[in-house]
Order: C-alpha cells, then structure tokens, then sequence
C-alpha cells in the first residue's frame, strides 16, 4: 500500500511577473508561490513531505493537449521584446507574457506529470505541486486566465496515455470555470470534469454560457461534464460540503475513479478578491478528506488560482495535513446549503439526473426554475449588475486562524479476547494498566449484579480503558472485538468519557435491534443501516436506513453513506463516532473500509468500531482503514434499487427540517 505525500515547489516558477500595468492581472504575483512553500516549512509540514524534483515537461507532453501552432508561437516569446509580448499578450484575456514564462509553463507541467509519476507508481499515495502559472483556463491553442499550458489536463491525458489509466476525475474546487479543462473533455467519457465556479448568472468571468449547468458534456462525453453555479457571492462552508454530498460525491463513487486530479484553486477561499466567498480554509481539509478514499487514495492536487496570500497559505497548509492523514475539527455551525445554491444543486442533479443512476429520482425543476432560465438570459441583454457586494476591500476582511490539530501518538488501539492477534501497528489496550477500580466497579455494578464473567467484564473494561485513552487524546480511534456489540454499546455510552459521549454519532451496520435506552438519552445520534423496515419511532435523532438487498448491496449502502449519513454527521458534529458492525451484517468488505475512512472526518478522527468477536477476518481490513490506508475501489457500482433510491429520497426529504445539509433541492414553493 502507498504511503507518503509529495510535495512539488521550485523557486523558478516564481522568476516571472506582470512588466507593464493592467488591473486584471496584477494579482497574478510570484508571491503566491513564495508564501505557501514558505507556509509549509514553517509549520513542519514540508518536512513530513516526499520533496519530488519539478523538470520541464517535454514538446510531446504539452501536445497531448495544445496545438503546434500555439506551441511554437509560445516558444518564440523569451526572445520577445517588450512591445513584441504586450503584442503578443493582447490576442488571449486576462493573462500576460514574461519572457521566463514560457520556461515557468514547462515546469508547471513537468510538476504536474512528476506528481503523477509519483503517484501512479505508488512511490508516495498522494501528493501537492505548487506550480505557477495556473493551468485549468488554458486551451489548445490559446492562454487565458492567468494560464499558458494546461497542467491538469496534460495530467489527465499523461495518465491515461503511460499508466493506462481508464477513468480520471477532475475536481476543480478553483472559483473559476476551467473552461479550458471542460473543452478539452467535453467528449471524452474517461475524464468526468467537475467545477464550481462564480457565475451570477454569466455576469462573472469568463461570463461564458457553457459554464453553467446545462454543459454536461458531448456526444460520448454527455453525463461527464459537472458544472456548479455559485450565481451568489457569499458562500460558506455549509455551501460547499452540500455540494460534495449531493452532486459530487455520489456521482464520483459511481464513476469509480482510478485517479484524482484537484485542480486545486484557493481563491474559492475567504478574502480572495476574485472569489468574495465566505468558506474558511479549513473547509480544504474536509474536502480533501473526502476526496481521499476514491482511486485508492490516489489523488494529485494541482494549484491553480488563489490571490489573497494570507489565506491562500492557510489553505494550502489545510490540504497539505489533510493529504499527510491529520484529522481535521469540523468547521463551526455548520448549517444548510442557501437558497442560491439550492437552486443550483437541484438544476444540476436535474440536468444530470439522465446520466447517473444516484440522480435518478431528482424531482422536476419548480416551473419557476425553468421560466427563471430563460428570464436570466433576457438579464443577460440589459446586463444587470448582481447586487452591491461587502464594502469591505479583500484585505480587510478577517477571519479566525484554522484551529491546531490533535495528533495523537497512538493512531489505532485495539481491545481484543485473549488469543486474537493484534493488527500490524496497531496498540493494543488492556484495562490491566488502566482504569482505577473505580471505573470497574460502576461497571460491575451495572452489569453483573450477581455473576461476575470475568472474560466479559475484563473486555468491558479494556473497552473504557481504551475510550479514556482516546479521551486523553493518546489514541485517535480503536477497534474491539466484543462478546456482544449491544451490550458494548451500552456500555460506551455509560462509562466513556463525557467528553467524548456528550454527542455520540451511533453507525450501526446490519440487522439487529438497538438498545432503546441509547436512543433516548438526547446525546446520539443513530443511523442504523438495515435490510429490514423501522420498526421503531423514527425521529430527528434515529434515523433507519432499509436497504432492501440488505448491507450487501453496494450501491446502495455507498449512496446512503454519501448522502444521508454524512451530511448529518457533519452538521451533527460528534465529539465521538460508534461505528457497529452487527453480527451477520453481510455488509461487503471494501464498503466497511469506505465507510470506516470516511467517517474519520468527524470527531477529530476518535472512531470506534465494534465487532462481534468472531469476525476475527475483519479486524485487519478494519485496522487498516482506521490506520488511514485509503479503502480499496469499489469497482463500478451495480443499479441502485429504486425502492431504496426513493426511501433514501423520502428520508432527506423528511428530515431536512431538522438537518439543514440534507437540503439538496427546491421544492415548489406552497
Ligand atoms: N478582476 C480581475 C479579472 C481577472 N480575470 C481572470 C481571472 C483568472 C483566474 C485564474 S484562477
Ligand atoms: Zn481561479
């Protein structure tokens, strides 16, 4: 299994600069560069990096994507006056020539593909290129935003040509459309290109008409093309992840990736004076996290734009953690998705309803949406400008330093029966060393008024020896094996540390019933995964998923994952998640492993996994998922059952009252 991040940076790309005066570019600066690297190395986290050396990337590289013509007309600019580059500058938008940046586009490239390298070889998982120029505006034969050659898109097509590389996803998170990106595969079914980008309705740059959400692709490459629309300023975290649960998420486990390029722009980040978003930096850890179980974990982030250099660096160093496998604190009060976006994510799911079988049972666009389309245009002719922005310059706008990370040094312990042999790297814990008699008495107390089994009572007690370790933070997550998952369960919520149970994400997996008593006590949340219908109450805090094929069924468990079980975790925030396999679940290995890293972004990473004691097979791929080795590829999922597409509908639709993230479409208004 790979291990190791790259991390990709050399000071050459940051010998070019703007040589004459022209507003639109003169936020393009080698600054960009110079204080993320700068970022990573004073916070340590260069260091924990694999350093991979950038190289020009060759004549046949860029050609995989640009033409000749423009090739050759590019090469002639080092030589060029500098009359001869305003000149030359003056046939492509928003972007100037340098007489270094010919050989900076090279190594912007070469980067890129050396990333690739690095990762397709398995030489580290996964890794960072900071390069200058950008890439994702570029086109066959024309610069534009910023960019000369197209990083990503070389990359994409690198990928697929030496390592044979059969599905690629883009995710573009740059607030800008990768127009350059969306012409070069808007044909081509292997590469699925997903941007979000200010819009305002074709009144942002680049004010194209294919950037909204109606471009889904071409011909072949119809379905594969995803375009998000912020027609708003503004946007915020909640924003963003709802986006990733009910547009990108599900539709990328259904693509099933063998690679992930991030055409990584940081100007979608608060302060940018492109972007004028809201989102935090540490919104980058979550959608990195989320990102890092497709593809095996194999996953290039490529920089693109990003112009306020305070948070540009904070978001860089948000990845870059994230990548090296450090859990994240959820962003604060996370809410719904607003009204703008609602629009948004509903007329692209609509659009795209056709394509991917997730999106099957999204309902029609309200007739306003429709009519709302055609009026936008009419706009179009007056030109309306969107609405008074915050006075406030970019540089004025503050916001709170991402909060520090726990890192515990122990990263998975393990209780376990006698005779069942420790994972690799894993610590096991025993109650021999740690609770006072104290803790062992209130569990006698409640368990075994009259017998006292040892065995039992021992593994109880390893169980809370191990929760108050990760109390204390000396352990991030464990593992136990149990006699009885719902005695344990009641058990944890008992005697583990308020801390860690005074928000409880309960995950449970396959049939069986949950103690009532966990149900009520107004601190879990529960989310139990079944084939069998709710027999109990369902209400805000427990909440029944029935998969009619039961937990075998892939599909459908990862689509109830992506878009039920997340989103609630996340607006739930736990301070602890109990993630329970029951006994004879039948849930499928490789999902247990996605859904085990996934929820690792909740509660700074403190999972806790129960098993019955005989899934002794289990405990590996377990620990290795809490290890944080990325799960395997689930392969293409099989057709999700309508039924359960339209349980699973009839749920979010239920509970989005309650649970705001679950907001995924415009219901005509009453
Ligand atoms: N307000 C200046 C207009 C700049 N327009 C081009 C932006 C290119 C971004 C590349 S990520
Ligand atoms: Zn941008």
């Amino acid at each position: 299994m790979a291990a190791g991040t790259a991390l990709l940076y050399d000071e050459e790309m940051t010998k070019y600069k703007l040589l004459w005066v022209d507003p639109a570019c003169k936020i393009e600066v080698p600054e960009r560069l110079t204080v993320s690297h700068e970022a990573l190395v004073r916070t340590g986290l260069a260091a924990r990096c694999v350093s991979i050396a950038v190289r020009e990337a060759t004549d046949e590289e860029i050609l995989l994507v640009h033409s000749e013509e423009y090739l050759e007309a590019v090469k002639k600019t080092p030589y060029m006056t500098l009359e001869d580059l305003m000149a030359f500058t003056q046939q492509y938008g928003d972007v100037y020539f340098h007489p270094n940046i010919y050989h900076c586009a090279k190594l912007a490239v070469g980067a890129t593909l050396q990333l690739v390298d690095s990762v397709m070889t398995g030489r580290v998982r996964n890794g960072i290129a900071l390069v200058r120029p950008p890439g994702h505006h570029s086109q066959k034969s024309a610069a534009s935003g910023f960019c000369i050659f197209n990083n990503v898109a070389i990359g994409a097509r690198y990928a697929m040509q030496k390592y044979g590389a059969k599905r690629v996803l883009i995710v573009d998170w740059d607030v800008h459309h990768g127009q350059g990106v969306q012409y070069c595969f808007e044909d081509d079914p292997n590469v699925l290109y997903f941007s979000w980008h200010r819009y305002e309705h074709q009144n942002f740059w680049p004010n194209l008409r294919e950037s909204d959400y109606d471009s889904v692709g071409k011909e072949k490459g119809a379905g594969f093309n995803i375009n998000v629309p912020w027609n708003k300023v503004g946007m915020e975290n909640s924003d963003y992840l709802a986006v990733f649960f009910h547009v990108l998420l599900p539709v990328a486990y259904e693509f099933c990736p063998d690679l992930v390029l991030v055409s990584a722009g940081f100007d979608s980040a608060i302060g940018d004076p492109e972007g004028k978003m809201c989102a935090t930096p540490d919104i980058f850890a979550h959608l990195t996290h989320l990102l890092m179980n497709l593809a095996g974990g194999k996953l290039c982030a490529v920089l693109e734009g990003g112009y306020n250099l305070t948070s540009l660096a904070q978001s860089v160093c948000q990845t870059v953690q994230t990548l090296l496998g450090d859990p994240a604190p959820l962003p604060a009060d996370l809410g719904g998705p607003c009204e703008s976006v609602l629009k948004s994510i509903h007329c692209v799911r609509s659009a795209h309803k056709q394509y991917w079988s997730c999106l099957k049972y999204t309902a029609d666009l309200p007739a306003s949406e429709l009519s709302a389309k055609s009026l936008k245009v009419a706009e179009q002719k007056t030109g309306n400008e969107p609405e008074a922005q915050e006075q406030r310059s970019p540089e004025e706008i503050v916001w709170p330093e991402p909060p520090k990370r726990l890192c515990p040094p122990v990263r998975t312990a393990v209780a376990l029966p006698e005779g069942v042999a420790c994972p690799d790297a894993c610590k096991r814990c025993s109650s021999a060393e740690a609770p006072s008699s104290l803790v062992l008495n209130r569990i006698r107390g409640d368990f075994f008024k009259e017998s006292e089994d040892k065995v039992t009572l021992t593994a109880l007690c390893d169980l809370i020896a191990l929760l108050e370790r990760m109390a204390k933070n000396e352990v991030r997550n464990g593992l136990a094996l149990v006699q009885d998952v719902s005695m344990a369960m009641v058990c944890v919520m008992q005697h583990a540390p308020t801390s860690l149970t005074n928000r409880v994400l309960l995950v449970c997996v396959g049939d069986g019933c949950v103690p009532t008593r966990i149900t009520e006590d107004g601190k879990t949340l529960l989310v139990h995964i079944s084939s069998t219908e709710a027999q109990g109450q369902k209400s805000k805090h427990c909440v029944p998923v029935c998969l009619r094929k039961g937990c075998s069924d892939v599909a459908g468990f990862m689509q109830a994952v992506l878009g039920l079980l997340l989103p609630l975790g996340y607006e739930y925030n736990p301070g602890l998640v109990l993630l329970v396999r029951m006994p004879g679940s039948g849930v499928c290995e490789s999902v247990w492993q996605q859904l085990a890293g996934l929820l690792q972004g909740l509660a700074q990473g403190h999972t806790l996994v129960l098993m019955q004691e005989n899934e002794t097979a289990s405990a590996g791929p377990t620990a290795s998922a809490l290890l944080g080795s990325p799960a395997p590829m689930l392969g293409l999922l099989g057709n999700l059952l309508s039924e359960d597409l339209e349980a699973l509908e009839t749920l979010r639709n239920t509970l989005q009252a309650d649970w705001k993230l679950l907001q995924h479409q415009k219901v005509e208004e009453a």
